[in-house]
């Protein structure tokens, strides 16, 4: 079966192959036993691994501005997210410009360098026609995350599929906390919540995409599995859509992401107030600590339930020229503030009755 698979005329130039799951599912360990089989059958293949491309300080800024704030909440994470694909982009059409590039805020460029190292020949074997895999390692848990990847793929005509690493949360925990540098509890557990694991009956885009359950040792045919999904989307590259399905599917999650967005800042304004009227009430500091820590947890909860029903209900909404904005400020004012205004009260209680 593998030889077969590697003898057969591949239709597109490169693969774009996206690896998801929790912290500590094992994409690294899986993306590098990938590599070796991939190499094994002939082709070019690198690990993109996020961890090592993004700087550090721009994931551990986003963790620890509240506790649990995630990597994706915020344009700066995604300008690097982004960055990574433009660097992907770049890399196919001017292979060469790679050893020159200048240095970049957003993504380690030495690391880059030694990232794509595999895929460079010598000039006179470029036109080999040999597959170039991009093995993309980050935890991708929105289904927005990886649509930009398809979008790539789509743009440039490449191959594109998912490979979502499922597994326990408490091994996925306990595989962390053995790890020199653990990725805080909080944040895999926040993560967990948001999963949107790959759908391919709610999402068409993702057909090609399989689970592989890593709770346990993945096994060789688990890779080979992966070889061979590899290889069907090296067989079916995406072309740029005919017509305006995909576009439509982009505006839609492009509509949840603002609708989350202005949620986000209409609830930060109410817990500002918030935080007002109990300093107006004299509520001490280290039960204020606890009210901000209360009400943010609160907003969370609240912005993921709205993205998730949004998800659900957007196709409808634009179809019925709903106004989201009235929609959202709905939400917020008859969900979160009446939220809002119990956890206030309670705090204002105490210290009144203290
Ligand atoms: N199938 C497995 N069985 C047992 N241990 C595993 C398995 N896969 C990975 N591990 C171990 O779990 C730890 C985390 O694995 P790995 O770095 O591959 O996870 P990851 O999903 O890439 O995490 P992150 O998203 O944080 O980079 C490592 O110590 C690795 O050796």
């Amino acid at each position: 079966m593998a030889a077969a698979v590697s003898q057969r005329v591949l239709k597109a130039p490169a693969c774009l192959c996206v690896f998801c799951g929790l912290p500590g599912a094992g994409k690294s360990t899986l993306t590098h036993r990938v590599l070796g089989t991939a190499t094994e059958h002939g082709w070019k293949a690198a690990v993109v691994s996020y961890d090592e491309l993004i700087p550090e300080q721009a994931y551990y800024s986003e963790v620890e501005e509240d506790g649990v704030k995630l990597k994706d909440m915020h344009t700066n994470w995604k300008s690097h997210r982004q960055a990574v694909l433009q660097y992907i982009e770049q890399f196919l059409k001017r292979p060469e410009v790679v050893v020159e590039l200048p240095s970049s805020p957003l993504i380690h460029v030495a690391a880059w360098q030694l990232c794509v190292q595999p895929l460079l020949q010598p000039e006179e074997l470029n036109t080999d026609g040999t597959p170039q895999l991009f093995l993309l390692d980050d935890n991708f848990y929105y289904q927005s995350m990886r649509h930009e990847v398809y979008q790539l793929a789509r743009k440039l005509s490449l191959g594109f599929c998912q490979v979502y690493l499922q597994c326990d949360l408490e091994t996925c925990i306990s595989r962390n906390q053995s790890r020199p540098r653990p990725t805080p509890v909080k944040v895999i557990m926040e993560m967990e919540k948001r999963l949107e694991c790959p759908n391919p009956h709610k999402n068409p885009w993702e057909f090609q995409s399989i689970s592989l359950n890593s709770t346990n040792d993945v096994s060789k045919s688990d890779i080979q599995r992966v070889i061979e999904l590899i290889s069907m989307a090296l067989n079916n590259p995406l072309s740029p859509a005919e017509d305006n399905t995909e576009q439509k599917e982009a505006d839609r999650l492009k509509c949840a992401m603002s609708v989350v967005h202005q949620a986000d800042q209409a609830c930060r304004r109410l817990i500002s107030e918030a935080m007002k009227t109990a300093r107006e009430n004299q509520v001490p500091s280290e039960h204020m600590r606890v009210l901000a820590a209360r009400l943010n947890e609160c907003k969370a909860t609240f912005l993921l339930d709205l993205r998730k029903q949004f998800l659900q209900e957007v196709r409808f909404l634009q179809e019925e020229d709903v106004n989201v904005a009235q929609v959202v400020k709905r939400a917020v004012e008859s969900v979160f503030d009446d939220k809002k205004n119990e956890i206030l009260s309670q705090f204002i209680i105490i210290h009144k009755t203290m």
